[in-house]
């Protein structure tokens, strides 16, 4: 999601019935987690009730400890890039996935578990971006062939009876 000031106005555009959303804070940037729980939590309202949520700190490769195994990509050298401190923990990003669903009045057990949708990554060298995707693919294909496939000759018979009220009072 778009963070520079000048795209805030779009916030909401951003998620209008999204199947998945991607909240994206700055592992060195402690505002950046803030800015996300501040701002960008309503802005989730407009997306799909099913929607699949990932919380992504990201520029990992700035940090100290970036340097680990990719489960997709096998072993990430080490960035040239300056090296900064790291700032937001995974548990920090896990606690903002919980606060999330909270505020979506979503339950836990039918979501994937924190633990799994919350991720560090780097653009820059590609740590982890496939594994985020992946992931979220998988479980919005999941998702879409759960859901009951709706024939256009289907006739809803409690929205026919609801339009019919609708209408009476300019029938009399
Ligand atoms: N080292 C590093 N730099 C990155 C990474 N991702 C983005 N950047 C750099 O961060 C700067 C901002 O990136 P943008 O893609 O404009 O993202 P933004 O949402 O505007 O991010 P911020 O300006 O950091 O809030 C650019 O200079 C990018 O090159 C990353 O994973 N690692």
């Amino acid at each position: 999601m778009g963070g520079r000031e000048q795209f805030h106005g779009l916030g909401s555009m951003y998620c209008r019935g999204a199947a998945a959303v991607i909240l994206t804070y700055d592992v060195t940037s402690r505002q950046s987690l803030r800015e996300l729980e501040e701002r960008f939590l309503t802005l989730t309202d407009t997306a799909q009730p099913d929607c699949i949520f990932a919380v992504v700190g990201n520029k990992s490769d700035l940090t100290d400890d970036c340097v680990g195994t990719d489960e997709t990509q096998g072993p990430v050298p080490a960035s040239p890039a300056p090296r900064a401190s790291k700032q937001v923990f995974k548990e920090d990003a896990i606690n903002l996935y919980k606060q999330l669903l909270k505020y979506k009045m979503l339950d836990e057990k039918d979501f994937p578990v924190a633990e799994k949708m919350c991720f560090e990554t780097s653009a820059k060298t590609g740590y982890n971006v496939d594994l985020l995707f992946e992931t979220i693919f998988e479980l919005v294909i999941a998702g879409i062939v759960k859901k009951p496939v709706k024939s256009p000759d289907t006739v809803e018979l409690e929205q026919s009876t609801d339009s019919k009220s609708r209408t009476s009072p300019c029938c009399t």
